[in-house]
């Protein structure tokens, strides 16, 4: 693990020659600028003056009562207050987005243009400006103007209904996982039109739907439905026809994943389970066979490993070259060599929280890494530098503004 001083200033990553204004709450425009943020970005974030993002306050566990997450998501950014209800500070986040090249932005679709910050008003003094838009369900079409959460896009982009076990509830992902994927494809959409404005000069709306986005991982959901009257459901912790890929007991007590799913893996746990026949045996020997025997193959394997213990089990499919992981809690990841290796855990300084462990920036680039430089900053940590340095306000506007609540 590396260690960052909390103070350290901006490594130059590839994108550090862009601006972006970040405006809007919680998880599925933030994690989009976090994202910006970790390969250099200079992420202004315009928050309500008084509480801020509501993620400040979000949190399973609050020491201090403050929020372990808004360190996280909000890291390398830059926090400006700025009241946009107010038109003073419509006008001041106007000139903040003047100078920047990516405006993104989470809220429900028609608050921005209500605010006098639709895109045409801001392409006017800013032709190349990019304006980046993560919604429940877009900026057009009927549900445009309803409100939405990351919840409701994981249901009506499809993987709710598959997700769980079979006559049991739809269940969720333990992390808001359609908020994030938005966001995923929110950046993609941002280096896309980046990298058009190199040629033409000219920015561009994206337009990120949170059930989009999460219908974009639905694999052959569609044609399934549409070409073989298919319709998928809740399958537990297998896919059928996808076989063996499973979990399964150990000696130990825990249950591990094991996957080997294809002809040559598969004959390769049959030699790490010292039955190299099961290879051959036509219940198994094909992809189709195995899945359709696949509660059969899976007693077999489990009546296997339940007689090893973990550390034994793994090595011997590790070393048979089987896909094969325990399921990690955080404290496995803090103890595991291979995260150390990696430095796939940062470690930064926090003025609260002393040494705060949070998660590297991915992808690795070769010449151009991203990186975790300091936690969620502060509300308004950078009135005077954003409103002083770069909209070159004097110290006493500044303190009339605050002293109105605009800022
Ligand atoms: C999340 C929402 C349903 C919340 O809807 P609303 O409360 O109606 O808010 P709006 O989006 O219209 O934005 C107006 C509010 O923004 C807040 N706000 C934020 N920043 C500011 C600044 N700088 N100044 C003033 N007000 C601000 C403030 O509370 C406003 O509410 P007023 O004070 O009333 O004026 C919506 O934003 C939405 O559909 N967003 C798109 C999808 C999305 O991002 N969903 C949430 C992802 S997180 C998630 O899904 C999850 O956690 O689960």
């Amino acid at each position: 693990m590396s260690t960052h001083d909390g103070a350290a200033p901006d490594a130059r990553g590839p994108l550090a020659d862009l601006r972006v204004v970040e405006m809007g709450q919680l998880l599925a425009g933030p994690f989009c600028g976090q994202l910006l943020g970790d390969f250099g970005a200079e992420v202004i974030k315009l928050e309500p003056p008084g509480a801020g993002d509501p993620m400040r306050q979000w949190g399973r566990e609050k020491p201090h009562g403050k929020s372990l997450w808004w360190p996280v998501v909000a890291r390398n950014k830059k926090s400006v207050t700025c009241d946009l209800r107010t038109a003073e500070g419509q006008d001041l986040a106007r000139r903040v987005i003047e100078r920047a090249d990516i405006v993104v932005e989470n809220f429900r679709p028609g608050t921005l243009e209500r605010w006098g910050m639709d895109f045409d008003r801001l392409r006017e003094t800013n032709p190349g400006l990019i304006l980046v838009r993560v919604s429940g369900f877009g900026q057009t079409g009927p549900y445009a103007p309803r409100a939405g959460y990351g919840s409701i896009g994981e249901a009506m982009g499809g993987i709710r209904h598959v997700t769980g076990d079979p006559g049991g509830a739809p269940a969720r992902a333990g992390i808001s996982l359609g908020d994030s994927l938005a966001a995923v494809f929110a950046t993609i959409g941002a280096l896309v039109a980046v990298h058009h404005r190199h040629s033409t000069g000219r920015g561009q709306v994206v337009d990120s739907a949170i059930y989009e986005a999460v219908l974009a991982m639905m694999e052959s959901l569609l044609p399934e439905w549409a070409v073989a009257g298919y319709q998928r459901e809740r399958t537990g912790s297998v896919l059928p026809n996808v076989s063996p890929s499973n979990v399964y007991p150990t000696a130990s007590g825990e249950m591990i994943l094991i996957a080997a799913n294809q002809d040559t893996v598969f004959g390769r746990l049959a030699a790490a389970m010292g039955r190299p026949g099961l290879g051959a045996d036509p219940r198994f020997a094909g992809h189709a066979d195995r899945g359709r025997n696949m509660a059969e193959l899976d007693d077999i394997i489990s009546a296997w490993s339940a007689r090893i213990e973990t550390a034994d089990l793994l090595e011997r499919l590790h070393a048979g070259g089987v896909p094969a992981g325990r399921i990690y809690t955080a404290k496995d990841m803090f103890d595991d060599p291979h995260f150390a290796a990696r430095e796939a855990i940062v470690r930064l300084v926090h003025p609260d929280f002393g040494e705060l462990p949070m998660h590297n920036a991915f992808p690795r680039l070769s010449e151009t890494p991203g990186s975790v430089r300091r936690p969620g900053p502060g509300l308004g940590e950078h009135n005077r530098e954003v409103y002083g340095g770069l909209l070159d306000l004097p110290e006493d506007g500044i303190a009339a503004l605050a002293q109105r609540g605009v800022i």
